[in-house]
Order: C-alpha cells, then sequence, then structure tokens
C-alpha cells in the first residue's frame, strides 16, 4: 500500500522557506516582493485559486494585488494592464489567471509580461530558457512536482517517468523537468497508441490529462511514485484526479491524493518565483 504525499505538508514547508528569504530581503535590502494577479471577468474555478494564492502572499510576507477588469475589457486595454505592471516597480511578479474570455489572444498576452515579471514561467523567452536548461521561473505545477518527488526521496537520475498529457504549462514543462533531472522521459498524449503499456514501464507516472481516473490502478508498476495533476470538478462537487486512486495506492510506493496534493504546491512555487523575481536572478 502506497504512503500519501502530502502536498499541504510539504506546501507548507515551501512557505515557509519562502517567508523566511522574504523577512530577510526586508531586513537587508529594506525589499518588499509583489504579487500582482490579473483576474479577467468571472470564473469560478480561477476564484478557488485566486484566494489560495491571496492567502498564501500574505502568509509569506508579499505585497500582493488583484486587478479584476471585466469580461468585456478589450485586447488592447488588457496589454496596457499588464504594460502598467511591467512599469511598476514595486510588482516583481505578475500572473495572468488563464483561461482568458475568447475574444483575447491569450498567446499575446503572455508574451507581453516583461519575461523576468513572469510569476508563471509561461512566457515563451522562459519556456525556451527551461528548454535550454537555462535558469529562469519555472511553470508552477511541474516545479511543484519536482519538490514533491524529492521530498520522498524519489531521485528521477535513472529512472524511467513517464508524463501523461502534453500541455505547455503542465505536461511539456513537466517532461523537460524530469529530463534535466536525468529521468527517461516519455511524453503520452492522445495519440499514444498503448497508453496502458508506457504507463505499466514507469518508475514515476504524471498524470495531467484532466480526465477522471483515466490511469487505472492495474496499470501501475509495483513500487512507481505516482503524481496526480488532474483536477476533475464531479457533479456532486467532489474533486477527483486523473488516477484511479484506490487501485493505484495498492500498487505504489508513494502517491499523491486530489486534493491535497499537487494543488497546493501549486501555489507555493508560485510565491517561490516571485521572490526569485524580486531577488533578481542571474
Ligand atoms: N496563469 C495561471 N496560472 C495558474 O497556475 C493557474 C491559472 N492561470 N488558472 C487556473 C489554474 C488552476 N490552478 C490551481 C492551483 C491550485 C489549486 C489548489 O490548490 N487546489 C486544491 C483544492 C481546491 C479545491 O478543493 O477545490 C488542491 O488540489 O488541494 C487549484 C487550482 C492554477 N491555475
Amino acid at each position: 500500500m502506497g504512503q500519501l504525499i502530502d502536498g499541504k505538508a510539504v506546501a507548507a514547508r515551501v512557505r515557509a522557506e519562502v517567508k523566511a528569504e522574504v523577512e530577510r530581503l526586508k531586513a537587508e535590502r529594506g525589499l518588499v516582493p509583489g504579487l500582482t494577479v490579473v483576474r479577467v471577468g468571472e470564473d469560478p474555478a480561477s476564484k478557488i485559486y485566486v484566494n489560495g494564492k491571496k492567502k498564501a502572499a500574505e502568509e509569506v510576507g508579499f505585497n500582493s494585488w488583484e486587478e479584476h477588469p471585466d469580461a468585456s475589457i478589450t485586447e488592447e486595454e488588457l496589454l496596457s494592464v499588464v504594460e502598467k505592471l511591467n512599469e511598476d516597480p514595486a510588482v516583481h511578479g505578475i500572473l495572468v489567471q488563464l483561461p482568458l474570455p475568447k475574444h483575447i489572444n491569450a498567446e499575446r498576452i503572455i508574451s507581453a509580461v516583461r519575461p523576468e515579471k513572469d510569476a508563471d514561467g509561461f512566457h515563451p523567452l522562459n519556456a525556451g530558457n527551461l528548454s535550454l536548461g537555462k535558469p529562469g521561473p519555472r511553470p508552477c505545477t511541474p516545479y511543484g512536482v519536482m519538490r514533491l518527488l524529492r521530498e520522498v526521496g524519489c531521485n528521477p537520475e535513472g529512472k524511467k517517468a513517464v508524463v501523461v498529457g502534453r500541455s505547455n504549462i503542465v505536461g511539456k514543462p513537466m517532461a523537460l523537468l524530469l529530463l534535466e533531472a536525468n529521468a527517461t522521459v516519455t511524453l503520452c498524449h492522445s495519440k499514444t497508441p498503448d497508453l496502458a503499456a508506457e504507463v505499466a514501464q514507469a518508475d514515476i507516472v504524471v498524470a495531467a490529462v484532466g480526465v477522471a481516473e483515466i490511469i487505472k490502478g492495474a496499470w501501475i508498476k509495483p513500487g512507481a511514485v505516482v503524481i496526480d495533476v488532474g483536477m476533475n470538478r464531479m457533479p456532486d462537487g467532489k474533486l477527483k484526479g486523473d488516477v484511479e486512486f484506490a487501485a493505484a495506492q495498492e500498487r505504489a510506493s508513494f502517491i499523491t491524493p486530489v486534493p491535497g496534493g499537487v494543488g497546493p504546491m501549486t501555489i507555493a512555487m508560485l510565491m517561490r518565483n516571485t521572490l526569485d523575481a524580486a531577488k533578481g536572478r542571474d
């Protein structure tokens, strides 16, 4: 029976580390990191996340602001909101909450954020730096997954890692981070002919598909570490992951729950990226 990976507890530890560094930054340089979240219109799922972020920012001692324009804002107007934040020296981290309304080209907005202030690690320059193995902000969810692996003593080096899902915000950067950590990485997606056979090879499985319980417990190699990034809202309001949890836990050595696994880490790593932006990276 696999051990639970307590994402809430690890996230609290990350926040405590960030908090200690913020105190030092304040004392030594009189600098308070600032984070602004831009949330366009109303999206109920986004609200939970933004509230979690606000609480975390407060806890670690950041200045934290929210810009909340109406869904009717034009692309040009939103670009000038981003431009204003780019120019504001008190703002070290900018996060533009996705998804954006359909009339706005999200790619254009993300590219408008100054790469140094890109708290999400979504800017093309930062995506490029990740793929080149150069420093820079890392996408918060895969960055958090790497931290969870470390916490349970799972060093990816020499292991077979299978990532399911190839999104630009989770799957692709996840594969790159695991590769950087010297895993042998397979990136699976909707056109993968035999997903079960791929997953069955994996010492580390990262599920980031967005389909409830698509990864069956019986596929898991005994002793594998299973990380579930899925957050699927069921009709009863409960959250379910991408992994068939109980059956997978039978075989795994470690497994993340949903909720309480990867989700809280995403927010904690956002704090880490913002702190690093305020410190100035080299
Ligand atoms: N630019 C941008 N960056 C993001 O990182 C981003 C985004 N847009 N848009 C929305 C998604 C969603 N997201 C979540 C992160 C953590 C939890 C989280 O902490 N979830 C808790 C449970 C929450 C619950 O119970 O509903 C958990 O998994 O334990 C949720 C959602 C970040 N996102």
